[in-house]
């Protein structure tokens, strides 16, 4: 696959109007296969490997939070990137998750190809499937370098997305508790 990728970014390199042969330039195709290769590593991951059986079993139901997950991903539109962080917050219903999948479920999901809306979706429905949560919420806000440094050129604003599962998403008092967690730094 690096051989692969490292021939297209040749061809893209030489219709830039560069030249692929020198110095500075002669590795760059294999170093952006691989950096490609990475940044999207999520495609070669599944859920049930990264989780790795770390779910517990726990008596707590009350709302756990898990705050400021950095997230680095790639809109599906430009590939450029988008940068930001994500909260994730759930209600368990006998089982916890180990503290790191949550990240490990983020990043799963945001090195792919992305809309951050899809993202965060995909990432609430991920850890209802694991947990078995009575809810779950996810929070992502970042910053898209395709509205930044291409474009409409706009450096201060940010996208802000939420998806509600469930008791998280039907039960007012749960829902505002998570976003008051959420909000306090
Ligand atoms: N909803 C959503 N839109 C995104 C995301 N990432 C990029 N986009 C948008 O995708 C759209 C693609 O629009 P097009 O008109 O097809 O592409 P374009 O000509 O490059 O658009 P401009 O960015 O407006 O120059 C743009 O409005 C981007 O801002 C995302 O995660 N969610
Ligand atoms: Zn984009």
């Amino acid at each position: 696959m690096t051989d692969q990728l490292a021939r297209h970014y040749r061809a893209v390199i030489s219709e830039l109007g560069e030249d692929p042969t020198r110095e500075g330039l002669r590795d760059t195709p294999e170093r952006a296969a691989k950096a490609m290769q990475f940044l999207t590593y999520g495609y070669r991951q599944t859920l049930e490997e990264i989780v790795n059986g770390a779910v517990f079993s726990s008596s707590t139901d009350e709302l756990v939070l898990v705050k400021d997950i950095e997230l680095y991903s790639l809109c599906e539109h430009h590939m450029l990137p988008f940068i930001g962080r994500c909260h994730i917050g759930y209600l368990p219903s006998g089982k916890v998750l180990g503290l790191s999948k949550f990240a490990r479920i983020v990043d799963m999901y945001a090195r792919r190809l992305q809309i951050q809306e899809e993202l965060t979706h995909q990432i609430a429905s991920a850890v209802a499937e694991v947990t078995g949560a009575a809810g779950v919420g996810v929070i992502i806000e970042a910053r898209h370098m395709c509205m930044m440094m291409r474009g409409v050129q706009k450096q201060n604003s940010s996208m802000k997305t939420s998806v509600m599962l469930g008791e998280m998403r039907e039960n007012l008092n749960t829902r505002q508790e998570f976003l008051t967690l959420v909000g306090t730094r």
